[in-house]
């Protein structure tokens, strides 16, 4: 279990926090902190009302809702939204509309989910050659022709 430091704005007074549905749940659902309309194509950065801080070494990835996305074609256009651990803005949800009628959002309506998640620390060290393996340079379909 990490804390993470929560900031509420002023437009984020009254909604709830991150929040599981049920508590296994590995996502924490987030709500608009305002009411919009989103488009047939479109897409907007929908405010949250808060700002985090992540401790160093974790990030928070932001994930689209599946029921959102299956009823209604909406979902999160940067899928999966990285939040760094040195952000202190505002967190916000760039949603897209994928389907045929204009989706209207409510203020606290449940948007997307946060997922914590650890960072591994890596470097990238140049080199004239790579191992050899089975799959060598193949890629993009390559194993099959589905
Ligand atoms: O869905 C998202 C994705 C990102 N962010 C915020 C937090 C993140 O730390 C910052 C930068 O995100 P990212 O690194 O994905 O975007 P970038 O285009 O690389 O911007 P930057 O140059 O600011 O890193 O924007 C959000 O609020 N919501
Ligand atoms: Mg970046």
């Amino acid at each position: 279990m990490i804390a993470i430091q929560l900031r509420r704005l002023p437009h984020g007074t009254g909604l709830p926090l991150p929040a599981r549905a049920t508590a296994d749940a590995a996502g924490m659902d987030i709500v608009a902190a305002e009411d919009l309309v989103l488009a047939p194509g479109a897409w907007a950065a929908v405010p949250t009302g808060f700002a985090i801080a992540i401790p160093p070494g974790y990030e928070v990835q932001v994930r689209p809702r599946s029921g959102l996305a299956f009823k209604h074609g909406v979902t999160c256009l940067n899928t999966p939204g990285t939040i760094d651990a040195d952000y202190r803005g505002e967190v916000k949800i760039i949603l897209i509309n994928h389907g045929p009628a204009p989706f209207p959002i409510t203020r606290g309506d449940r948007i997307a989910q946060l997922v914590p998640a650890a960072v591994q620390p890596a470097e990238f060290v140049e080199g004239d050659t790579l191992d050899e393996t089975a799959r060598g340079t193949g890629g993009f379909g390559s194993t099959g022709t589905r």
